[in-house]
């Protein structure tokens, strides 16, 4: 690991931003100083984001780290202290109109409507997304069946398991196939089939030049899955760039995060002396 990655802010990607060959040059997301306390809690501290279009980027952090808050803050759903972001261009708190026909989130925890069927969740979010009724139509089809929900199109949701709920959040941030979407633990309580399944329909959506922002802490799945991540602790961006760059020599990502976050000083538990070993 280089020295460099134990110090806040390593920023390794910069070529594909300036270069001007570069297909996509305007970053798909650009956070300047942003801020969020919550009482006495700082949860984000002024962090800076260049994040590139047409990428599979991981914003990865340990738990409590700021993620959820950076990415509510980033879609408009919280208001920041201070700071600013743009998404393609376009200030998110200045423009929101523009910023949110650009966009696909799937929240944490998100609230749907849950007396409706999946299929009616579809079609209503369609139509609120202005599309004519009958590309709504045709839309929900295939994505109902590429994320093998076709048999519980008419269930209703609240009646769907959590990887259901997180498949029918996904086909309805994609729907009216926004510019960037953002997913907070996408993957979380989704079993490995449906997983393989999500992740297919977002590789595809990137190889077409869409960008997809996620956040996780599981370091294997963003290792295998992002070209670009962003490391969060404290409220602090801790590194951001490309995956080689960002693992650097370490063996892994999973080495990189901890040596970035500095699990060594959050102890290995040795002092749980009693747990354990028949010492009853
Ligand atoms: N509504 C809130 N009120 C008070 N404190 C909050 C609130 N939301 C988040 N926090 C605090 O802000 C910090 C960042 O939380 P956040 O949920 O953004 O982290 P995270 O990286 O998404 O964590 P996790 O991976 O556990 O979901 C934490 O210390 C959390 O306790």
């Amino acid at each position: 690991m280089p020295d460099a990655h134990a110090d806040a802010d390593v920023h390794a990607p910069a070529e594909a931003a300036t270069d001007p060959a570069a297909p996509h040059q305007r970053p798909a997301v650009q956070v300047r100083g942003l801020w969020k306390r919550y009482g006495e809690q700082i949860a984000v501290q002024g962090i800076d984001l260049e994040l590139p279009a047409g990428q599979f980027i991981g914003l990865v952090g340990p738990n409590g780290a700021g993620k959820t808050t950076t990415l509510s803050m980033i879609t408009g759903l919280l208001r920041p202290d201070s700071g600013t972001v743009e998404i393609g261009g376009h200030d998110v708190w200045q423009d929101p109109a523009e910023v949110k026909a650009r966009i696909g989130v799937l929240p944490e925890g998100l609230r749907m409507f849950e007396r409706l069927s999946g299929r009616e969740l579809l079609a209503y979010t369609g139509r609120l997304r202005g599309l004519p009724g009958d590309e709504v139509d045709k839309r929900a089809t295939q994505l109902l069946d590429v994320l093998d929900l076709a048999g519980a199109q008419n269930k209703l949701v609240v009646d769907y398991s959590t990887g259901m709920r997180k498949k029918i959040g996904l086909a309805a941030a994609l729907l009216h196939n926004p510019e960037v979407l953002f997913l907070d633990e996408p993957f979380e309580g989704v079993d490995p089939v449906s997983a393989q399944t999500i992740r297919g329909v977002l590789e595809r959506y990137t190889r077409s030049g869409a960008t997809v922002v996620f956040s996780s802490h599981v370091m294997e799945l963003v290792e295998s899955l992002c070209d670009w991540v962003a490391v969060m602790a404290r409220g602090k961006i801790r590194a951001q760039g490309a995956l080689a760059d960002v693992r650097g020599d370490a063996p892994s990502l999973q080495n990189a995060f901890l040596e970035l976050v500095g699990a060594r000083e959050q102890g290995s538990g040795d002092n749980l002396d009693w747990l354990g070993g028949g010492a009853r």
